[in-house]
């Protein structure tokens, strides 16, 4: 018999229901503590370095108040023709942002934070999927606007939700354009011991 063994004490530095969703169902045990970082703070630079930059500081700013616990912060956004799609902020930006996105290919950026100031370790890294959206006609995009599906994502898009039908292709890891690439991630927590996947008998 194989078993997997949780040996850190884990945090999701994250609000985002998405991200707790993805790491439960990789089955890990951890508590949600978000992050107090405001990320209208932090300027933008590249797509890359912007959730990378912003990952770290909601991962360190849990950190700091557990450090015996192991954190995880991520940040994601939407990029089209290197021009950078937040959350939208009303009707008027879901709109433009699904226009712009409509048949055409865009990169979704997910930087991702994995740290343990007891243990001194610290990762952070960044993965990028291309999404490629179906030419969308006006009422596929009032409908979906209607929904109100649109306004707590980034790109104004859930690809795991009703806006499964905007999306005609996707070229890499799917779980990092819901918010939190797990293949990595668990890699990562593996790499590190955190997690330990062992069979009977087995140190
Ligand atoms: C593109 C896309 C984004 N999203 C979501 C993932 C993120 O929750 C959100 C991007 O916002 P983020 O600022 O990355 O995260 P958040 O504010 O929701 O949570 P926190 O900062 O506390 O961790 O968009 C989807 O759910 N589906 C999608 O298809």
């Amino acid at each position: 018999m194989v078993h997997k063994f949780q040996q850190g004490r884990l945090i999701l530095a994250s609000n985002s229901p998405r991200r707790r969703y993805l790491l439960s169902r990789a089955g890990l045990s951890f508590e949600v503590l978000p992050s107090g970082v405001d990320e209208a703070q932090v300027p933008y630079d590249t797509p890359a370095a912007y959730t990378q930059t912003l990952a770290r500081a909601k991962a360190l700013d849990v950190a700091e108040r557990r450090p015996d616990a192991w954190v995880i912060g991520a940040d994601t956004i939407v990029v089209i023709d290197g021009q950078p799609l937040g959350k939208p902020r009303g009707r008027t930006a879901a709109r433009e942002m699904l226009h712009q996105l409509s048949g055409q290919t865009h990169q979704v950026f997910t930087g991702y934070t994995i740290c343990c100031i007891a243990h001194n370790h610290h990762v952070t890294d960044v993965v990028c999927t291309d999404v490629t959206f179906k030419s969308l006609s006006e009422p596929e995009i009032e409908w979906y606007i209607h929904t109100d599906e649109p306004f707590d994502k980034a790109g104004a898009y859930a690809i795991q939700g009703l806006g499964t039908f905007l999306v005609q292709r996707i070229n890499g890891s799917y779980t990092n354009v819901v918010g939190l690439p797990v293949c990595e991630v668990i890699a990562h927590l593996i790499e590190a011991k955190v997690i330990r996947i062992a069979a009977d008998g087995e140190p």
